[in-house]
């Protein structure tokens, strides 16, 4: 079968002041349907420009990203958009949530957007929120839910289009432990019943952990790679833990 993402000598540079920045430095590497994948690196290693470049907001320099096989690096702005719509699942740090609309709208809005039917999109939503355990929530705005409500919210629309891809940045980024905790299983479900496949850029190492495989970059590189396999999640943390203290981080905040 082929890879949902196929990432091929991807490079982007940035040139200020007669300088260039090598931001992402050849990279390659595939993602399978299915696939629960970590990004992580220090500050500055490249991890935003590479799901940038992934999500399709930025331009790669040199190198071809395919996603579910069709080559993104060279599609023109309005074929980007409805790719985007239809095939990719953005869960973001700041939730961006509409305020004015509840849980279940904001999930209703995704779906009217890919031209769902409308007889059809609250049978979706009440799937969904079945599926997150966010049954509970789906009439309360914005400003009335927990930031961990707001971002399994954000999941559910993440999710709700049946994208090829999910790409989360710093999901927990904002949220305190208790609420990063429920993100974390919302992603699980979404990854181990809905056979999501998702891409996480996340500094965190604990966050990390619930991930399948992780990808370590530095200077625009891959630097290392480790798989959870068979093994607990306490024991897939302290192998994080050994990358990221041999790559330079500190023990608290991963890097
Ligand atoms: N628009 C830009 N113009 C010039 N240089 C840039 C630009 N965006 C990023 N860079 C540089 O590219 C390198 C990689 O940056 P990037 O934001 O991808 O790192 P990161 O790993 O996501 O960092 P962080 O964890 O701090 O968000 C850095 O050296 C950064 O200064």
């Amino acid at each position: 079968m082929n890879p949902v993402l196929k990432v091929e000598n991807l490079q982007k540079y940035y040139k200020t002041k007669g300088a260039v920045t090598k931001a992402v430095d050849n990279i390659s590497f595939e993602v399978q349907r299915g696939e629960y994948i970590g990004i992580m690196g220090a500050s500055g290693s490249g991890k935003t420009t590479l799901l940038n470049c992934i999500s399709t907001i930025d331009h790669a320099t040199a190198g071809r990203i395919f996603i579910n096989s069709r080559d993104v690096t060279s599609l023109n702005e309005k074929k980007l958009a409805r790719f985007r719509r239809e095939e990719l699942g953005f869960i973001f740090q700041n939730f961006n949530l509409l305020d004015t609309l509840n849980g279940r709208d904001n999930i209703a809005l995704a779906l009217a957007i890919n031209g769902v039917e409308v007889r059809n999109i609250p049978r979706l939503i009440e799937q969904v929120a079945a599926d997150l355990e966010i049954s509970a929530i789906l009439d309360k705005y914005p400003y009335e839910m927990s930031g961990g409500q707001q971002q399994r919210i954000a999941c559910a629309r993440a999710i709700v289009t049946k994208p090829s891809l999910i790409l989360a940045d710093e999901p927990t980024g904002a949220l305190d432990s208790k609420s990063a905790g429920m993100l974390l299983d919302s992603l699980s479900l979404m990854n181990e019943k809905k056979e999501a496949t998702i891409l996480m850029v996340t500094h965190d190492a604990f966050t990390a952990s619930h991930c399948k495989r992780i990808l370590f970059i530095k200077d625009g590189k891959i630097f290392n790679e480790i798989v959870r396999g068979a093994k607990s999640r306490k024991l897939f943390f302290d192998e994080i833990m050994q990358v990221i203290s041999f790559l330079g981080g500190d023990k608290g905040h991963a890097f």
